[in-house]
């Protein structure tokens, strides 16, 4: 599992080190970190060319000592001191022995990277009129230290201007803004240095194969159908019958015993997946997929069977209370803006807050999706999925999630684990489907039950 610590908890682990160990030697090893990963990005160390963007703080001082080890190697340094009289005084003394030059804004020279040390995690958000300018004369790959400079380190938020890196090598344990858009995005790939930090349980956390198929239900030799649970659906419409279909076939995806149908759709149901039975008992329901106007029915019936409910699109609308029973919702951006009575922009730049207040204002698991769809646990964890794809961005590909979680409710997952495992496993199905191509939301369905046999069997080898 990948674990994002808030700075706080990274400062408390980090002063448990520094009281530890000799000066300097916490910084030295993400300096050396930091060298050897530039090295790897350039391919070659001698005769390369290196810009260091280099602010007032530790961030600069990792930049600076990094910057020295290249020097020494060979590569032709030149940094810019934005911190002016501030400036890291060891790091600097180290960088010049070590032949590294000082210039200014104005003396900016081509380079081969930009190593961007101007703020890590003491940084607020937003960029200096200084900072800016240069990044601008500059036309070549980003490598950030610790974080890109600018981003809200806690939230992933990115109010105002910050550095868009290529790469960014971090210390210790990655942070919020790694995982969580929009500041992901800012990230490119992560590499992280371990600095043998004690660190607490993180409240952000991505699971990985390993945990995803630790997670996953499988059937015990003495199984039969009822005691591998049975999912129900009340989903679809006569306007949309095909989200119908969609979800029956995210629920049938083979990792549940058995699956109902109960709604206006069940001859599209039957015919793809004649499999699915009518009404009766089930250890969960999936409300509000294309539900239209007969969500608020299918919504009041779910409830009264009080199992597990996952209520997505439709059946969102009809909830101004928390639900009477264990629930995933899984809105969208828009769906969830109307469910807070906010901006849809709202949501977007702030995915991680408005995922946990919904949260725990409807006291029930809350998926968003997004690129890095977040499933918000009451006052709890929230887990982010890396895996997927963009062409995972397509019409029913939310259908399909919601009977997939569905039927892991059903199995025995409590509702965030059931969307965080669902999402991870959507996701890496369409990466194994389309990484580089088209995909649509039927093929996805089909292809998740040859994801999950990969996964059971050579967790190692997926392209998750
Ligand atoms: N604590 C430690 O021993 C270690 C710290 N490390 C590095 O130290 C960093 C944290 O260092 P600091 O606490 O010195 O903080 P930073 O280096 O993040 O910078 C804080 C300084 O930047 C200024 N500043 C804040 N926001 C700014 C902005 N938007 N634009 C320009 N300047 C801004 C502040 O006035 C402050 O002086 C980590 O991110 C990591 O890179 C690593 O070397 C590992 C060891
Ligand atoms: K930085």
């Amino acid at each position: 599992m990948r674990e994002a610590h808030t700075v706080e908890q990274v400062r408390a682990a980090e002063d448990v080190v520094l009281a530890r160990v000799p000066d300097g030697a916490l910084m030295q090893r993400a300096a050396g970190g930091l060298a050897s990963a530039l090295a790897d990005f350039l391919g070659r160390v001698y005769g390369a060319r290196v810009l260091l963007l280099v602010g007032a703080g530790n961030n600069g001082g990792d930049a600076l000592y990094a910057g020295a080890s290249l020097a020494r190697r060979g590569a032709q340094v030149d940094a810019v001191l934005l911190g002016g009289e501030r400036t890291h005084a060891a790091g600097l003394a180290a960088y010049r022995a070590a032949g590294g030059q000082v210039v200014e804004p104005a003396q900016v020279r081509d380079t081969d990277v930009v190593v961007d040390g101007i703020v890590g995690i003491g940084g607020t958000p937003g960029l200096r009129a200084e900072a800016m300018a240069v990044l601008d004369m500059v036309d070549a790959p980003v490598v950030a230290v610790d974080v890109p400079s600018g981003v809200d380190v806690d939230t992933g938020e990115t109010p105002e201007a910050h550095v868009v890196a290529d790469l960014t090598v971090t210390f210790g344990t990655l942070k919020p803004c790694h995982l969580i858009d929009p500041a992901a995005q800012a990230c490119g790939a992560v590499h992280l240095v371990d600095l043998g930090l004690d660190l607490p349980r993180a409240d952000v956390v991505a699971l990985q194969a390993p945990e995803v198929r630790a997670l996953l239900p499988r059937p015990t030799p003495d199984a039969h159908k009822y005691t591998r649970g049975v999912v129900g659906l009340r989903v679809g419409s006569a306007t949309y019958p095909g989200a119908a279909v969609l979800s029956a076939l995210g629920a049938s995806s083979g990792l549940v015993g058995m699956v109902r149908y109960v709604g206006s759709a069940t001859d599209q149901v039957l015919a793809v997946a004649p499999e699915i039975v009518g009404a009766g008992r089930v250890q969960a329901w999936v409300v509000g997929s294309g539900g239209g106007d007969e969500a608020a029915e299918a919504l009041a019936d779910a409830f009264a069977d009080e199992v597990p409910v996952l209520i997505d699109a439709d059946g969102l609308r009809h909830l101004d209370a928390p639900p009477p029973v264990p629930a995933l919702l899984t809105p969208h951006a828009g769906e969830l803006a109307a469910m807070l009575d906010v901006p849809r922009d709202d949501v977007e730049t702030a995915p991680l807050r408005h995922a946990r207040e919904a949260a725990d204002r409807f006291g029930a698991a809350v998926l968003l999706k997004g690129r890095r769809t977040l499933v918000a646990e009451p006052g709890g964890r929230v887990y982010v999925n890396t895996t997927g794809t963009p062409w995972l961005a397509t019409a029913g590909a939310g259908d399909v999630l919601g009977g997939l979680c569905g039927a892991l409710m059903a199995a025995g997952l409590e509702p965030v684990l059931a969307g965080a495992v669902g999402s991870w496993v959507a996701g890496a199905a369409a990466s194994e489907l389309a990484a580089d191509g088209p995909l649509t939301a039927s093929q996805l369905a089909r292809a998740i039950p040859g994801t999950v046999r990969r996964l059971l069997t050579d967790p190692e080898d997926g392209p998750w």
